[in-house]
């Protein structure tokens, strides 16, 4: 079978649970044999209970019925606990190594993904996988096991009638197999539109506020309604595959029993089989009419379970191209001397560069801005620090260090980045402070939120630092969510630090706080600023400028004011308006 090697490695999370296994198919193998043993109670009853006139022989029978019932029920809860607890404790370990691999997985990676898809990833797929590794695949076990047990009681029975009788047989294991294999690919469909309807419905969600404003709301409902329909079709398309085949496979236990009273009723009157054995034949077939009416069901889950569970692995197993080296070197003590040496890069493999062959050397508590057009590289400069990305030709080097040889945590730890729009997560403003430092003290995250003037604002709020953010707790302004970060960033206390100093979206008043607060954070530590503000570049030890991925020109303020080119061009666009606000604010 194809998919032998999917259901292997899904077995293979069974492994760790040697005890639970053995519960759960032990319970299963001994409700098989308690549900084969009554047939044979029952052809007893009939030959030495009812052919013989012993009513005590039937008494016997019945009690003993009685009982193996009872057990029954006890193993038949131990299957459904145990196949439970399995289900659920591999969905556990999935959901974890999944959520493992979005976590240690490059930013290339997400560049590709889909939040949307991820999330049905997550929560779809690893749901249908559980629920084929522990119950579905006892089930199928169990449906197994009465299939062989069956057929090795009716050989003891009686072998030509056997044979006679379970002709249809090998018609429902090809059928069955052949259901499987139409429905599988079916199921890879259900689950990528799953992903796809996900992916909608987190896109719609993030932008809600866009969908409202251009009053696209019918729109959105729309496409959604559409690509939901498209769901509902395949889903069921699958329900009406299996809505043909599990009549027929019924129809195959009748012709079973057909054929039984058919050959075996002649032999039961002229004796040469008793009444009791024919009874106890057909009830072996009876016996498997329910599994066989569940085998659709099962198959349905198996087939399932290999197209989720591929989705699931498909994202454990993407390859970490960022992994560390076995010998990764751990910065310890950083001076903060940043190199690039002829670093040329591509977001895409054979894609078309976004840097060409870019060399400059940022000395230790130096300031460097970054400026040009939008779309020119900037933000991608920056992202090579931290390494998020590899360049495709030529070094980064952090302290001499190539940043390929070194651990990547201990590289990112001396990092600090402050981003326009810096995410914030939904816990207590001192959690979001001390999230890159957690063993930080309270005195710590007051004393970096106050250099980051957000002290005060904080203790506006009745429950101060406590104050939780997010959706359900306050929702803070663009300028004080900033204030927020930098505060983040000087408790990590960073070497190198990488920020925007875009201040656009809020009132002077508070921009002049984000400016101070900035310029505390850069103290002393080489800075990386993308830069908007005149003030930042005339204090800048160097300015790169950029354009469409190449360093055009490189100095101080004072030195590409005096020639020309793109610097100054922009100065004269964008910057002088800022000339007579600086002036007034020196002169305050
Ligand atoms: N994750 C990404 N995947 C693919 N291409 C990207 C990615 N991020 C940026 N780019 C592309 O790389 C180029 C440079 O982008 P970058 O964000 O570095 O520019 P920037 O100078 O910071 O611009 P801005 O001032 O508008 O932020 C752009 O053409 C952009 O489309």
């Amino acid at each position: 079978m194809k998919h032998l090697d999917q259901y292997r490695r899904l077995l293979a999370h069974l492994r760790p649970y040697p005890r639970q296994v053995f519960y759960a198919y032990g319970s299963t193998l001994l409700a098989v044999g308690l549900n084969i043993a009554i047939p044979q109670l029952l052809k007893q009853a009939i030959d030495e209970g009812i052919a013989s006139g012993s009513s005590r022989a039937l008494l016997i029978t019945a009690l003993i019925i009685l009982g193996v019932a009872v057990v029954r029920v006890i193993f038949g809860f131990a299957q459904r606990y145990y196949g439970e607890w399995l289900s659920f404790r591999v969905a556990y370990d999935l959901r974890n190594r999944f959520y493992d691999a979005i976590q240690r997985l490059p930013f290339s990676f997400h560049d590709r993904s889909q939040t949307g898809d991820l999330m049905s990833r997550a929560t779809s797929d690893i749901t249908e996988t559980e629920r084929f590794v522990g119950v579905g695949l006892l089930e199928l076990s169990s449906t197994m096991l009465l299939l062989f047990g069956i057929i090795v009681a009716m050989v003891v029975e009686d072998l030509r009638l056997t044979g006679l009788a379970l002709l249809p047989l090998p018609v429902l294991l090809y059928a069955t197999i052949r259901f499987g294999n139409t429905v599988e690919p079916l199921f890879t469909k259900i689950q990528e539109q799953m992903g796809k309807l996900s992916t909608m419905m987190q896109e719609s969600l993030t932008g809600i506020r866009v969908v409202k404003a251009f009053a696209r709301e019918p729109y959105e409902l729309e496409k959604f309604d559409r690509d939901n329909g498209e769901w509902y079709n395949r889903r069921f398309a699958v329900i009406r595959i299996w809505g043909n085949s599990w009549p027929f496979f019924n129809f195959l236990v009748a012709i079973s029993v057909i054929i039984l009273l058919w050959i075996g009723g002649p032999q039961a009157m002229n004796g040469t089989i008793t009444v009791g054995s024919l009874f106890a034949m057909i009830s072996y077939v009876l016996l498997l009419n329910n599994p066989v009416q569940r085998l659709g069901f099962t198959v349905n889950l198996a087939a399932t379970a290999v197209a989720s569970s591929a989705r699931v692995f498909e994202i454990i197993d993407t390859f970490d191209e960022l992994a560390d080296k076995a010998d990764a070197h751990s910065l310890e003590h950083v001076q903060g001397n940043v190199k690039f040496e002829h670093v040329s890069f591509a977001y895409r493999e054979g894609g078309r560069p976004t840097l060409h062959d870019i060399s400059f050397e940022a000395k230790p508590g130096q300031v460097v801005a970054l400026m040009g057009p939008t779309g020119s590289g900037k933000s991608t400069i920056t992202n090579l620090i931290p390494r998020f990305y590899d360049p495709i030709e030529g070094r980064v080097l952090v302290d001499d260090h190539d940043v390929r040889d070194l651990a990547i945590q201990s590289l990112r730890q001396q990092i600090g980045i402050v981003l326009q729009d810096s995410f914030l997560f939904s816990s207590s403003i001192a959690d979001n402070i001390r999230y890159g430092r957690p063993e930080a003290s309270d005195e710590e995250v007051i004393a970096a939120a106050k250099a980051a003037r957000a002290h005060d604002f904080i203790l506006h709020f009745s429950e101060g630092y406590q104050t939780k953010i997010g959706e359900r707790g306050v929702t803070l302004s663009g300028g004080q969510r900033q204030r927020i970060a930098i505060a983040r960033a000087l408790l990590l206390n960073p070497r190198i630090l990488i920020l925007d100093d875009s201040t656009s979206s809020v009132d002077t008043e508070t921009e002049h706080l984000i400016q101070q607060a900035l310029e505390q954070l850069m103290q002393g530590r080489t800075t990386f600023v993308i830069a908007q503000r005149l003030l930042t570049l005339k204090n800048a030890d160097q300015i790169l400028v950029l354009d469409a991925g190449n360093v055009v020109q490189h100095g101080t303020h004072t030195e590409l004011l005096a020639q020309p080119g793109l610097y100054r061009t922009i100065y004269d666009l964008q910057l002088k308006d800022q000339e007579e606000s600086l002036v007034e604010e020196q002169r305050a």
